[in-house]
């Protein structure tokens, strides 16, 4: 069973996670070795229900672990989370991410991820208020504040978000919780720094990364534009 690890060793850093949902998807093994790079592979998971699209299931995301050495980021944008999460952890995930708009006991979801040997992560949609989740920090190892609506690559990035970041990365430091804090949705060079100073440390970014010339050199560059900010 996957233990998590001890208060401060979730303390790594910025992390960049690109998506492959603006990946070629007929060759999704030679796109993820172009980001050899990054922390996570974020596999955008939907399932034209919860989300007007419709992507990848457990047995692609199964094929795609057995072709990187790259842990996968899975963010399931699909209705009753709670009877799919754990397939994605058995398709090899290192993390999953559940919508806490489709789960209906996101504390038992979290902990079953947990005892299956993944990260625990709950996403919230971008009108979705932090505050009634407070008390279920201590739960996760990453909270996702989605930056646009979910669904689609591409799409712009939400202002308004900035301030539910900052205020969940405030209830963290309140209860002495390291939970991760990913910013998901029109992340760029151009917006990223907005996210980390906010409190953001984890970083989804779709197009930004397979739109560059050099997906790695961009991974790169993202990762240098938000530890810049960090730094003040
Ligand atoms: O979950 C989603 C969209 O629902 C994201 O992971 C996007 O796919 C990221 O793409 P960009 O906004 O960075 O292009
Ligand atoms: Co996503």
């Amino acid at each position: 069973m996957w233990i998590p690890p001890p208060l401060g060793s979730f303390l790594v850093g910025i992390q960049i996670t690109p998506s492959i949902l603006n990946a070629d998807f007929a060759d999704l093994g030679a796109e993820v070795a172009r980001i050899g790079s990054a922390d996570m592979v974020h596999v955008d998971v939907m399932d034209n229900h919860f989300v007007p699209n419709l992507t990848f299931g457990p047995t692609m995301v199964e094929a795609l672990a057995r072709s990187t050495d790259l842990p996968l980021d899975a963010h399931l944008m699909i209705a009753d989370a709670d009877r799919h999460a754990v397939t994605y952890v058995e398709a090899g995930c290192a993390s999953v991410t559940f919508h806490v708009e489709a789960a209906a006991a996101p504390v038992r979801l979290a902990r079953e991820i947990r005892a299956h040997g993944a990260r625990a992560s709950m996403a919230l949609k971008p009108a979705t208020p932090i505050e009634p989740y407070e008390d279920l920090l201590g739960e996760l190892d990453m909270l996702l504040l989605m930056t646009v609506e979910p669904g689609f690559g591409g799409q712009k990035f939400l202002d308004l978000v900035l301030p539910k970041i900052r205020r969940a990365r405030a209830m963290m430091g309140k209860h002495g919780v390291e939970t991760w804090l990913q910013v998901d949705g029109g992340v760029s060079l151009e917006t990223i720094e907005r996210c980390a100073e906010a409190g953001a440390d984890v970083f989804v970014a779709g197009s930004a990364v397979y739109s560059a010339e050099d997906p790695d050199r961009m991974v790169a560059e993202l990762r240098a534009a938000a530890e810049a900010a960090v730094a003040g």
